[in-house]
C-alpha cells in the first residue's frame, strides 16, 4: 500500500497534521475536508485546536487501513 506524502502509518491507520495561519484558514480547509468525504463516502477522525488540525484515517467498517484511507488522504492534500 503507498502512503500519500505527508502521511505516517501506525499499524491500521494513516496521520497527518496540518498548521494554518489562523483558526479561519483551519476551519475552512476542515469544511473542504468534510465535502470530499461525503462525496467519498469515508469520513476523517480529526481535532482542531486553533490553526491546527490533525487527521486519523482507518476504516473501521474493515477493522483496518484500506484504499478508501489512501484515496481520502489523497483528496485531502490536493486541498492543501
Ligand atoms: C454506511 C457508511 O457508508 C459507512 O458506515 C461508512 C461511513 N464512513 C466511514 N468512514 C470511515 N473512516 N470508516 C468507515 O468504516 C466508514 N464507514
Amino acid at each position: 500500500m503507498n502512503i500519500p506524502e505527508g502521511w505516517t502509518r501506525s499499524d491500521d491507520t494513516i496521520t497527518r497534521s496540518f498548521k494554518f495561519g489562523n483558526f479561519s484558514e483551519a476551519w475552512g480547509f476542515m469544511s473542504r475536508v468534510a465535502l470530499v468525504a461525503e462525496t467519498q463516502g469515508h469520513h476523517p477522525e480529526w481535532s482542531n485546536v486553533w490553526n491546527k488540525v490533525d487527521i486519523t484515517l482507518t476504516t473501521h467498517d474493515a477493522g483496518g487501513l484500506t484504499d478508501k484511507d489512501i484515496d481520502l488522504a489523497r483528496a485531502i492534500n490536493e486541498l492543501t
